[in-house]
């Protein structure tokens, strides 16, 4: 983490979501700080989908709260939270194969809306560039190595200015290289100030990406803020 320490941008205060009689996530507290990745890791079945759900908007929490930049935006729903920061890639890719990369790239900067992002070309372009994606600018999205095709959905979250980036699984079908070059490219983002939450089933990427590691079992963080690792310190 570069600098000083800055207010988190997304915190979790005692988020529960039950799903009838089963309580998937049980008062989760959490913060996640700018300029860091901060990994989750836990068992099948512990709670980090559903926690992350409730952290991006695709489900709202049955008690807590979670705030973005100091705003409670519990209720707010995916696309309203997109606009304020708040962007989520999904362990299932998913980009659409009837348009090129930079289409795809430059949805994101559409949908982010013209006060975060005021030129969506170039929010593209930097985003082609950072992902070392710019010849495929014209390519369609069919067609590409599953390794591209993540890359092209994180470009897709990296052109909407995200300060916070939510990612399941980021690495799920990348083979040795294409992880190391993901690893290399996550950390420059959070080196670069973004709040990073990995869900990842491979502790091993977690462990040498991550600048602390929240364990989650049965709805609960077991270690909200086990240290691992300086980088870039
Ligand atoms: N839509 C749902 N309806 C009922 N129960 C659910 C639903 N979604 C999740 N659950 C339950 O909530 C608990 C937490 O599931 P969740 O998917 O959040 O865990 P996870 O840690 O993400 O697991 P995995 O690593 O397998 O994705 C589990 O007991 C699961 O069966």
């Amino acid at each position: 983490m570069k600098g000083q320490p800055r207010r988190a941008p997304l915190v979790a205060e005692g988020v529960v979501r039950r799903f009838g009689g089963v309580v998937a996530v049980a008062g989760v507290s959490l913060s996640v700080p700018p300029g860091a990745v901060t990994g989750l890791v836990g068992a099948n079945g512990a709670g980090k989908s559903t926690l992350f759900d409730c952290l991006s908007g695709a489900a709202t929490p049955d008690a807590g709260r979670v705030l973005l930049s100091g705003r409670d935006v519990t209720t707010l729903p995916a696309h309203r939270r997109a606009r304020l920061g708040l962007l989520r890639g999904f362990q299932q890719i998913a980009v659409f194969p009837g348009l090129t990369v930079g289409d795809n790239i430059r949805l994101g900067a559409e949908q982010a809306g013209r006060r975060r992002v005021a030129d969506p070309v170039a929010a593209t372009d930097q985003a082609l560039r950072t992902l070392g994606l710019t010849h495929l600018r014209d390519h369609p999205a069919t067609d590409l190595p599953t390794g591209t095709l993540r890359l092209v959905e994180l470009g897709r979250a990296l052109a909407a200015a995200p300060a916070v980036l939510l990612l399941d699984e980021p690495a799920a079908g990348l083979d040795r290289a294409e992880t190391e070059r993901l690893t290399a490219l996550l950390r420059h983002l959070a080196d670069d100030g973004l709040a990073l939450l990995l869900v990842e089933h491979d502790r091993d990427l977690v462990d040498r990406i991550a600048d602390r590691v929240c364990l989650m079992t049965n709805g609960q963080l077991l270690t909200p803020a086990a240290p691992v690792a300086a980088h870039g310190a």
